[in-house]
């Protein structure tokens, strides 16, 4: 399903966060949004989940613009993992997976078969089937992460708003998670930090800096020296994967004068 932000504005005090943003995500694919500290990544996405209603601008999901959806419309279509995700209650790891299909039921009965199976199967594949009767509260962050996509994965959205679902987690879960956004095929966009991670998982990317969009593309048309330089301030020697062609950014660690 495709996604759409069309002159997405936020405005929160008198101060302008994003500024008319427009960003399209094609149906199936993955755009990256990334861009410094600061720079309104989180604050555009959180408007994508309904955290916060635009000031200006228009959030499209399969045409239909957001605003006018009732909530579990809303939530049917688009999952969200975000820094916000969180479970303050001691729930255990399976019930927090059996919360992404609340969308999805009417009233309280249990699960079906089939969804039980669904919550097995994210479970696997996020690698906590094995901690699905622990608490939710005892788990690790980057164990915590993965149940928190799980649950994403069990609500079968049509589109998947992930702000740094790789933080907290180690190489192999990164990577894994990032392959497993291909293999889903759901519309996906996903907020990153690192630069080389964006460029092997997405199709486009999407840079923002001062709340505007300065650099929209393929990763290999975006990530040039001269971008990572106006857009983050630093230097960087760009790269083709030798496998994939995919571009990669080398950096050097520069020394600061006066430290030891
Ligand atoms: N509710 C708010 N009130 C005032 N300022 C806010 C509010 N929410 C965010 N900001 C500011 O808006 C700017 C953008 O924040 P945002 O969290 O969107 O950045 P980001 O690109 O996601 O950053 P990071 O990479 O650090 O996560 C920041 O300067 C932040 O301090």
């Amino acid at each position: 399903m495709h996604l759409s932000l069309d002159g997405l504005t936020v405005a929160i005090d008198g101060a302008t966060l994003v500024h008319s943003l427009s960003l399209d995500v094609p149906d199936g694919s993955v755009v990256g949004l990334v861009g410094p500290n600061g720079s309104g990544k989180s604050t555009a996405l959180r408007c994508v989940y309904r955290a916060l209603r635009p000031t200006g601008g228009t959030v499209r999901v399969g045409g239909d613009d957001l605003a006018s959806l009732k909530p579990r419309e809303g939530a049917r279509r688009v999952a969200a993992l975000t820094q916000e995700s969180s479970s303050d209650l001691d729930f255990t790891v399976a019930e927090v997976v059996a919360l992404g299909r609340v969308p999805h039921q009417r009233g309280n009965g249990p699960l079906t078969a089939r969804e039980r199976e669904l919550c097995a199967s994210a479970m696997e594949s996020m690698d906590v089937a094995h901690l699905a009767h622990r608490g939710v509260l005892t788990l690790s962050g980057g164990e915590r992460q993965r149940v928190l996509m799980a649950r994403a994965l069990v609500q079968e959205p049509r589109v998947l708003v992930l702000d740094e679902p790789t933080n907290h987690l180690d190489v192999r879960h990164q990577i894994h998670l990032l392959s497993l956004l291909r293999e889903v095929g759901v519309t996906t966009l996903v907020v990153l930090h690192d630069l080389n991670l964006a460029a092997a998982a997405c199709d486009r990317l999407g840079v923002l800096s001062g709340g505007r969009l300065v650099a929209a593309g393929p990763p290999a048309d975006v990530l040039t020296p001269a971008l990572v330089r106006e857009a983050f301030g630093v230097e960087a020697t760009v790269v083709p994967h030798p496998l994939t062609g995919a571009p990669q950014l080398l950096y050097r660690l520069t020394h600061q004068e006066g430290t030891p």
